[in-house]
């Protein structure tokens, strides 16, 4: 697959861009002409610049205004593009799109349109060049992919062809399969975007809001395939007009630009043979998660999973690592004073720096993640220890894949000594595995992560929710799969003020910010928990009398709700959630423990109260208990 990007996708100069694009492994690069125009260098310099990347100039754009206008505007767009013919062979272009007019005095008519468009194609043969033409969603007579095509199709000439936009298709709603009957030699260049459905005019919604393949609401994968159904094969160019992108960093925007791309082709089996990837990562749940902690601190996260009815499972054979079990979960608690979970550690604090997930093939999956462009990570590993494959994640952390056939589920024994039994002798409090992974990042950021979760694993999205938090909205979002072997929750905080804007603020970046672990019977941990000397997070009573008036639960439960500081959620279909907090630990991070009664959710009613009592707390001052 031939794969472009516009320049107006990116933030940054030219170069800046350029070297984003060239990173990001795409084959070429749609000059945007402001790009050009705000750089103080010669078409002949760009031109060189973008082949020393590596890259060929797919299209020069936009020209506007051409077709269908009278003398003697005809013949000054005529000679304005010719201007533009000879800065296009200087840079090393050889094709332009005209989009269609939205000028008023335009005139309309398919054949003047067509008469327009040969004369302009002759004269652009005669330079070995050739113009596509492409209906903007908001043009004044051609807004139409099928008019466009009309037009193209009457002009008749082998340098005009067509250029088709999902954006501009699928937001005026127009049936893609009108695209399969066009010859395929006839499509010059298709751009994609995506866009999340909005109440909005076209055209703002065009420049403001569009975003990558697979991020918004739009069928581009249905587009695509009517496409390739064409037996197009030629360039596959992302023309994304986001303000938040714009904003961004390039690379980051390139990178994601790329694996919209790549994951596009891969759904509708159009990778070809020597970059094809293994399919999405079916996941068995999480094997561990892994904490980057020093001598200061690991003493006070022992006692808090201590007091979690976690208990010392192993000692790292040559590391300053410990293993902590309950049930299926596996804390690896890692104070090393070198390697990546102490960098980690300088940089962010007692933090978590790595998950480790049970998938079907371990290799599999980090092939497809690299395929994905995914950061691999290798680390260097003790003498017949175990070199489990990984890459980079939000923030910085690790993602470390596992697998039963590879044996690398063995991590345990191979990697870790038995700790002595009478060291911590296991308790029960009923714990059995991890019910979801929470974290944190800029609310710009969830696009990128939400496509870097979904392309790499067997996961779908559900419906975003805004959350209230005593310092603003934060976005969350959850990613999860068929099974729910593997739950995710992204939250995104467009206000520093907020529990999670405060996380990134003061962790320095994105990352884990809460471990939500299942019980089969709440009660029965909270109460064994608390003999343990657990300290829930406080719920304030209100709480519990709203909780009355909403659901009108009996006194005996809500006693026991409230003695106990547990959440209660229940859905449409009566399905139960039941919820108790941890304080969050060193300012970063916090545990759940949840039990599911047939309840599918979040508990995202609940949300609020979680997060004005954990607000309360941490502007308590010191001292006050
Ligand atoms: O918003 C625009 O004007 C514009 C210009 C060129 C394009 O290719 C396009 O899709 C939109
Ligand atoms: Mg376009």
């Amino acid at each position: 697959m031939k794969t472009s990007i516009a320049t107006v996708s990116l933030s940054g100069d030219l170069p800046e861009k350029l070297d984003a694009i060239a990173r990001a492994q795409f084959t070429g690069v749609e000059i945007f002409e402001n790009d050009f125009l705000t750089f103080d260098h010669s078409p002949a310099t760009v031109g060189r610049m973008v082949r020393d990347k590596g890259l060929t100039v797919t299209l020069f754009q936009p020209f506007r205004d051409f077709e269908g206008m009278p003398e003697p505007l005809r013949s000054r767009g005529l000679d304005r593009a010719e201007r533009k013919f000879d800065l296009m062979q200087e840079l090393g272009a050889d094709l332009l799109l005209i989009c269609s007019n939205v000028s008023p005095h335009a005139l309309g008519g398919v054949s003047r349109a067509a008469d327009d468009l040969r004369e302009l194609g002759e004269r652009a043969a005669k330079r070995g060049l050739r113009i596509g033409f492409e209906a903007l969603a908001w043009g004044r007579f051609v807004n139409d992919h099928r008019d466009a095509w009309e037009i193209v199709r009457r002009a008749d000439h082998p340098a005009v062809g067509l250029i088709l936009d999902s954006f501009h298709t699928l937001a005026r709603g127009i049936d893609v399969a009108s695209i399969r009957s066009i010859p395929s030699d006839r499509i010059f260049l298709v751009q994609l975007a995506d866009a999340p459905k909005l109440e909005l005019d076209l055209l703002s919604w065009s420049r403001h809001f569009r975003n990558m393949p697979g991020q918004g609401d739009l069928p581009v994968t249905a587009f695509m395939d009517a496409i390739w159904a064409t037996g197009y094969d030629g360039v596959v160019s992302l023309e994304i007009f986001n303000d938040q992108f714009r904003a961004g960093s390039a690379r980051a925007v390139a990178v994601d630009g790329k694996r919209s791309l790549v994951y596009l082709a891969d759904q509708l089996g159009q990778l070809d043979a020597a970059d094809s990837i293994p399919p999405r990562a079916i996941c068995r749940g999480v094997e561990f998660i892994e904490f980057a902690l020093n001598e200061a601190t690991i003493e006070e996260f022992r006692n808090l999973i201590g007091a979690l009815g976690f208990h010392l499972a192993g000692r790292h054979r040559s590391k300053q690592v410990e293993l902590w079990c309950q049930g299926d979960v596996n804390l690896v608690l890692n104070y090393e004073r070198e390697g990546f979970a102490h960098t980690f550690y300088l940089t962010h604090g007692p933090s978590v720096c790595a998950w480790c997930l049970k998938v079907a093939d371990a290799d599999a999956a980090e092939r497809r993640a690299s395929g994905l462009l995914a950061l691999p990570f290798r680390q260097a590993v003790g003498l017949g220890e175990l070199e489990m494959p990984a890459v980079r994640g939000v923030g910085g952390s690790l993602v470390y894949f596992v697998d039963d056939n590879s044996g690398l589920t063995r991590w345990r024994d191979i990697d870790f000594e038995a700790a002595n039994k009478e060291d911590h002798s296991p308790v029960q409090v009923g714990i059995t595995n991890v019910d979801h992974l929470s974290q944190s990042m800029e609310y710009d950021e969830m696009l990128s992560w939400l496509l870097y979760y979904g392309s790499i694993l067997d996961l779908n999205k559900t419906d975003g929710q805004d959350v209230a938090d005593p310092g603003g909205l934060v976005r969350s979002q959850v990613i999860q799969n068929d099974e729910r072997s593997l739950r995710i929750v992204l939250n995104g905080s467009q206000s520093r003020r907020t529990l999670s804007g405060r996380f990134l603020n003061e962790f320095l970046g994105s990352g884990t910010q809460h471990i939500a672990l299942a019980t089969k019977d709440i009660f029965a941990t909270v109460a064994a928990l608390q003999s343990r000397g657990f300290s829930p997070l406080p719920i304030p009573a209100n709480y519990y009398d709203d909780l009355i008036a909403r659901f009108g639960l009996d006194d005996d439960l809500i006693a026991r709700l409230r003695q106990a500081n547990i959440l209660y959620d229940r859905d449409t279909t009566g399905g139960e959630y039941f919820q108790c907090y941890t304080k969050v630990f060193a300012e970063r991070f916090f545990f759940e423990i949840v039990e599911r009664r047939g309840y599918d959710g979040y508990g995202a009613a609940n949300a609020p109260f979680r997060l004005a009592s954990q607000s309360r707390l941490s502007h308590r001052p010191e001292g006050v208990a």
